[in-house]
């Protein structure tokens, strides 16, 4: 029997918002957006620096009674006094189901996570402390050694600092995850992992919220034609 999606779609309660001229309310692909609906395994969020992913993302964790730094449930913690007010207006439709498992992993604050961790003395599942590895391969040990399946899972931008052979790696990993049964929701600027097929992907921008292809992503399209011509490319960019 299929037991996912664990999380249907949120409805954005805009009608209820008073200050929508302030952020985050005042972020552009917000303003017509209604409700997204998420894919049982993969759900990508896309978009240009700036046009709103983290704040969506942070928003759907915070939903989910996730810490607005990241990590399990029980990581409830901040070190600033930025959160968005995005979440008081969010609904959540979940599925029959509640997963087992649920993880946020923030790349801006892993650092400050793998802190906490270590001074609550709660390592388990990291393999040891992530301040003793390099930020890569702790990132990776969350991936393939922290979550252990039927989790619901929230990522903002999980390749950021892996190389491109080890964002190869978290493609494999999160497919493992999905065959353990986890629904995966991930702002992600990496076009390594947006191939990955289970998937639909939202892109933000100016005009709203709407599901693109794979190979309509500006990630996909940029990128293959700078290596597949990137001497040309670097004539335009360096001007020469
Ligand atoms: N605490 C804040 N107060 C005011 N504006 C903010 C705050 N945080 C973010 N913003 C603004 O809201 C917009 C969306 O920011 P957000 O971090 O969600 O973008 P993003 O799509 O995740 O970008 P990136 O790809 O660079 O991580 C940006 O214009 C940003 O400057």
């Amino acid at each position: 029997m299929n037991i996912k999606p664990y999380l249907r779609e949120i409805q954005y309660l805009r009608e209820q918002v008073v200050t929508k001229d302030e952020y985050p309310f005042n972020i552009s692909a917000l303003k017509g957006f209604q409700s997204l609906e998420f894919h049982q395994d993969v759900t990508f969020i896309v978009g240009e620096n700036g046009a709103g992913k983290s704040t969506l993302i942070e928003a759907i964790a915070l939903c989910l009674g996730l810490g607005a730094e990241g990590g399990t449930k029980n990581v409830q913690f901040s070190t600033h006094d930025n959160i968005s007010g995005l979440s008081s207006y969010l609904k959540l439709i979940r599925g029959y189901k509640m997963p087992d498992d649920y993880y946020f992993l923030r790349a801006e604050s892993f650092y400050n996570v793998a802190t906490y961790m270590e001074q609550t003395n709660y390592l388990k599942g990291y393999g040891g402390s992530p301040h003793l590895r390099s930020h890569g391969e702790a990132f990776l040990a969350v991936l393939t050694k922290k979550l252990q399946g039927r989790g619901l899972y929230i990522f903002d931008e999980p390749e950021a600092a892996l190389s491109p052979n080890r964002q190869m790696t978290a493609l494999a990993a999160i497919d493992n995850l999905v065959k353990k049964r986890s629904q995966l929701i991930i702002a992600t600027h990496s076009p390594i992992l947006l191939s990955y097929p289970n998937s639909v992907i939202y892109m933000l921008d100016d005009d709203g919220i709407r599901k693109t292809s794979y190979e309509q992503t500006p990630h996909y399209q940029i990128t293959k034609g700078f290596l597949n011509d990137y001497e040309r490319m670097l004539d335009i960019l360096l001007d020469r």
